[in-house]
């Protein structure tokens, strides 16, 4: 089998991310289900999706699950309240408590909200594993997302990944749902080449309508066409497609194999470019390739496990 390569030059390191499920923390029927559930990484929200008087259940709950529950290769990430709302205290708590892969931040509008909550963390001797990921959407969140994504340099590196809340972001435009997004995609970019300036990994936003299947995968075929590594998802039903629109397409897998195999060749060795079948191919083409075949391995890897 193909050797995992995670690391890579000018890019972040390879992670599957190309189904992001939230969960609201205070729904236990629906908690139950994720160790059943084909996604990459799980998002367990306190914030928007629980009413103010459940925060605590909510806390309580996730406690109960997470502690019993064995989420195998899913990332687990928790979304706590905003930086400066009264359930940050409490919040911060459960993720003492927890060490998840990652805190989610909602509505970040500054680096000041990474630098506290990275702060936080070193105070609290959390392992330098645990992630900040940072949720863009507000105008002033566009607007500041390049110096957010630098500051992740100065919060010990810990931010890892923005993701997209068009929700927030269309109630605070007055831009409204469309099929194309076509009034969005400038702020959409924005983000991505943000992200990408920094070495971070980008999610785009949930879809609300989730019994529109069609919808949901022109949208997924957009947010790759966009750069985007996944979706942020609502209901299991979006998983599959997800999975699906953000994976390696098979015609993309052979030329990768075909690439690196034209590299490896020693008829090319100290050539940084080649002709390859009437294109012109550099080595950077090749870390590209190997880059997706290392991601056709942990996709081939997982399957491996679930046997
Ligand atoms: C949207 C939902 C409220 C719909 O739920 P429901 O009415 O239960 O749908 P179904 O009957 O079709 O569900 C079928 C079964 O699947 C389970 N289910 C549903 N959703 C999930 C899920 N996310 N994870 C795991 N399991 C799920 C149901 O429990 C059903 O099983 P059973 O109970 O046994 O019958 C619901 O899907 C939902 O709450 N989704 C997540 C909402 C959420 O997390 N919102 C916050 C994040 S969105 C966001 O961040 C927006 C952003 O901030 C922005 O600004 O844009
Ligand atoms: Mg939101």
């Amino acid at each position: 089998m193909y050797r995992v390569q995670t690391e890579f030059r000018d890019r972040h390191p390879l992670r599957l991310r190309r189904s992001v499920l939230t969960v609201p923390a205070v729904n236990e029927r629906a908690l139950a289900k994720i160790c059943d559930l084909d996604c990459d990484a799980v998002i367990f929200d306190l914030e928007d999706s629980v009413a103010p008087e459940k925060k605590s259940e909510a806390r309580e709950n996730l406690k109960n699950f997470l502690e019993q529950a064995d989420l195998d290769w899913r990332e687990r990430i928790i979304r706590i309240n905003a930086v400066d709302s009264v359930h940050l205290a409490d919040d911060l708590q459960l993720i003492r408590a927890l060490i998840p892969d990652a805190v989610l931040l909602p509505k970040v509008e500054e680096p000041a909200s990474i630098q506290s909550v990275a702060d936080w963390l070193a105070e609290a001797d959390a392992t330098e594993s645990l992630r900040i990921w940072a949720m863009i959407e507000t105008p002033r969140g566009v607007l500041n997302a390049t110096t957010i994504a630098s500051s992740g340099r100065t919060a010990n590196g810990r931010l890892d990944t923005f993701v997209l809340g068009l929700n927030d972001l269309r109630k605070a435009t007055g831009i409204p749902a469309e099929p194309g997004r076509r009034y969005l995609v400038p702020y959409l970019m924005q983000v991505v080449l943000a992200a990408r300036a920094y070495g971070l990994d980008v999610i785009d936003s949930v879809s609300n309508d989730f019994r529109d299947m069609d919808a949901f995968a022109a949208e997924c075929a957009q947010a790759r066409s966009m750069g985007f590594d996944g979706k942020m998802l609502i209901h299991p039903s979006q998983i599959g497609p997800a999975n699906d629109r953000f994976g390696p397409e098979p015609n993309a897998v052979a030329e990768a194999q075909h690439v690196v195999a034209q590299f490896a060749d020693p008829r090319h060795a100290g050539l940084n470019v080649i002709n390859v079948n009437g294109r012109m191919i550099e080595r950077l083409h090749a870390e590209e390739a190997e880059r997706l075949l290392g991601m056709v391995a942990l996709i081939e890897a997982r399957k491996e496990s679930q046997k």
